[in-house]
């Protein structure tokens, strides 16, 4: 049987989707650029401590930081939440601190996965997959294991936190309930709106 056809049209189907995902990771970069560039335009000021967090949209913001560094001569120090941020930070030639010599931060720069009218984020990425475990745990720098846990109705996310933070083994939660002062939405055309 000659089955070239229709494995031609197989691959011609995969190519577009593979083209079409690759074009909607390149907007939602554009937006993710944009927040972060806001976020450091309106946030950041000279002689401050800053919290590096972690993630893709970081990394933007991070390379605008070592910008106005650059430009405007801004002393500041970056206090890094992970290995990733650490990484940023020293190959971007910003001063890297921690929590112990700066124990008190100015601002904090991070991405979100999901924020609410109420400003209580979602955060700590996920992976999407047909059954749970197909693609093993996600580890966090320390070693832990990050679980996703799906609720169906959840009506006081501060409670929920708690809760869970109460389950002996638990050493975080990925949400972060009344930490947030602004969230900046960056849009697909490269556009911002803030909350
Ligand atoms: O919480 C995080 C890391 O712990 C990330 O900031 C969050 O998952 C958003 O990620 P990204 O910037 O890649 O969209």
């Amino acid at each position: 049987m000659d089955l070239s056809g229709p494995l031609l049209r197989v691959r011609g189907a995969v190519w577009c989707i593979s083209r079409f995902i690759s074009t909607v990771q390149k907007a939602m970069d554009l937006g993710k650029r944009a927040a972060a560039r806001h976020a450091v335009d309106t946030y950041v000021k000279d002689n401050q401590a800053l919290g590096i967090g972690s993630g893709s949209t970081i990394v933007f913001a991070v390379e605008k930081i070592a910008e106005r560094v650059k430009n405007e001569n801004l002393n500041l120090v970056c206090i890094p939440t992970s290995f990733q941020a650490r990484q940023l930070i020293t190959q971007h030639k910003l001063r890297l601190s921690d929590l112990d010599t700066h124990p008190e931060l100015d601002v904090t720069i991070d991405g979100a996965d999901e924020v609410d009218r109420n400003l209580i984020a979602i955060k700590g990425g996920g992976k999407d997959s047909k059954e749970l475990g197909q693609s093993g745990p996600v580890v966090t720098d320390n070693d832990n294991f990050i679980l996703d846990c799906q609720f169906d109705k959840v009506y006081d996310w501060k409670e929920l936190n708690t809760q869970l933070n109460l389950i002996p083994g638990v050493v975080e939660t990925g949400l972060f309930v009344n930490m947030a002062e602004c969230a900046i939405f960056g849009q697909m055309d490269g556009t911002v709106s803030t909350r």
